[in-house]
């Protein structure tokens, strides 16, 4: 056995730092688990001459600007790829297995779009791919789904996986902080991403969900499957109608799979305050799971930040050290088992709030709901403002259960009525308020 094995840091900025502070603060901890050290031997970075704080002497970590430095060294068994992009990102891991190197990320843009090309060469090379860190950060949601529910069949997961957007969210809410303050806060404290768009886009939560899709049912879903709406378009009314009808907005990760068909989107989502998610704060992310056998269950933790991501990280490199002493090869994989069949929007089921504003006069509500009922869709709650001074009265309905089919539909008669001027907002609803 070798008394230390040598890792190769594609990176070394909030995610790798923190991967180099873990390796020197547990040492003794990974000597006594693995049998053996594990030391950074150098790390790719843009500009080497760049001063970094990354502990004394830089740990003893050469620097390099140049990839093949480290994916050419014999010396170097794992690669870690915490540098981010997609396609440099790519052609270097493909480039590792091709020299029988394992690999570690954390780049959940990659695994999204490129994740089955890089598991067959991954196997091809009989070398281990494992990306733990690439969706809630710090939170083991990948091996609780594919070890902790092996022998579990997952109906649904419900999740809060992106830590900038949560935090803006929080932030605006309970601090009144604008958008514009809380985006820059997050981006100060590493949560957002590079480009912070595909944060608030939703499109960073949308490549974790299709992650978690495919590892929880067993079906490949794409990045192109997984709806999105990202948290730009929110407005502080319906944070505010929201609260006094007892939920919560969040942007949330839905997941289902029915036995036959598959539903994966993002979106803003009103959530009951009696719901465990509600209470998911800040750069926390949680997510919920509906087994059939365990019930529901919450995995909750730091979604994002140097040090929780990097926690993750070094559980996957552990892993790999683990399969490099036992001689065998795993990752995080699924073979699919399921043909991938999308749910249309008749097979899409929920409640649903909908804030629109309407001519303040006698009979005009019953009309409404008259067109709502047409379509079998009736209120659980409904919420009246009328204003004296425009005739306009601004209405919130959250509907019972019904398919999304219905409420296009209910939505398209609701647009055509005189009495409605305009259609504000419509959400999702999760869990049921309190009375
Ligand atoms: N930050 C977080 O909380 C989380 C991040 N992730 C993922 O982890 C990955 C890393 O994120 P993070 O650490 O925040 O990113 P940073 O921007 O902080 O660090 C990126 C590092 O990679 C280097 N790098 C980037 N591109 C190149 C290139 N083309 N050539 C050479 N070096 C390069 C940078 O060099 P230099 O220092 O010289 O600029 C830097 O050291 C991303 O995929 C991200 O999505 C996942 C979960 C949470
Ligand atoms: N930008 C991401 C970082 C972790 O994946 C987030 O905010 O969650």
């Amino acid at each position: 056995m070798q008394d230390s094995v040598a890792v190769g840091l594609l990176g070394v900025g909030v995610v790798g730092s923190g991967v180099v502070n873990l390796i020197e603060k547990h040492q003794e901890k990974l000597s006594h688990q693995l049998g053996c050290g594990v030391r950074v031997k150098s790390a790719l970075v843009r500009n080497p001459d760049k001063v970094r704080d990354i502990g004394a002497d830089m740990n003893g970590i050469t620097l390099t600007a140049d990839a093949d430095a480290i994916l050419d060294d014999p010396e170097i068994d794992v690669v870690v790829e915490v540098m981010g992009g997609i396609e440099e990102a790519r052609e270097s891991i493909l480039k590792a297995f091709a020299s029988k190197k394992h690999v570690v990320t954390a780049n959940k843009d990659l695994v999204a779009l490129h994740g089955g090309e890089l598991h067959e060469a991954a196997e091809e090379n009989n070398c281990d791919l494992y990306y733990e860190a690439s969706v809630a950060g710090g939170i083991p949601i990948l091996r609780g789904i594919t070890d902790g529910f092996a022998s579990d069949h997952i109906e649904q997961l419900l999740g809060i996986v992106n830590g900038t957007t949560n935090y803006i969210m929080t932030k605006m809410s309970q601090e009144g902080l604008s958008y514009d303050d809380a985006l820059k806060q997050a981006q100060d404290r590493g949560f957002a991403e590079a480009d912070p768009a595909s944060d608030v886009e939703g499109l960073d939560a949308a490549r974790k969900m299709a992650i978690l899709g495919r590892l929880a049912f067993s079906t490949y879903v794409n990045l192109e499957d997984v709806e999105m709406t990202g948290i730009e378009e929110v407005e502080a009314a319906d944070l505010q109608y929201g609260d006094s009808l007892g939920f919560t907005m969040k942007l949330i990760g839905f997941a289902d799979f029915d036995g036959e068909r598959v539903e994966v989107n993002v979106q803003p989502a009103l959530i009951s305050k009696e719901h465990p998610l509600a209470d998911v704060k800040n750069e926390y992310n949680a997510v919920y799971v509906y087994g059939e056998a365990v019930g529901e269950a919450m995995f909750y933790g730091a979604g994002a930040g140097s040090m929780p991501t990097a926690a993750a990280v070094m559980s996957d490199v552990v892993a790999v050290i683990k399969n490099m002493h036992r001689g065998v090869t795993g990752g995080q994989f699924v073979e699919p088992r399921f043909e991938k069949r999308l749910k249309t929007a008749e097979q899409r089921f929920g409640e649903y709030y909908v804030r629109f504003h309407a001519t303040d006069e006698a009979g005009v509500f019953s009309r409404i709901s008259a067109l709502f009922n047409e379509g079998n869709i009736s209120f659980k709650q409904i919420l009246q403002n009328p204003s004296e001074e425009s005739g306009i009265a601004e209405v919130v309905v959250i509907t019972h259960n019904t398919s999304l089919q219905n409420m296009y539909d209910a939505l398209e008669r609701l647009e055509t009525l005189d009495q409605v001027e305009a259609i504000k907002s419509f959400y999702k609803v999760e869990g049921d308020a309190e009375a």
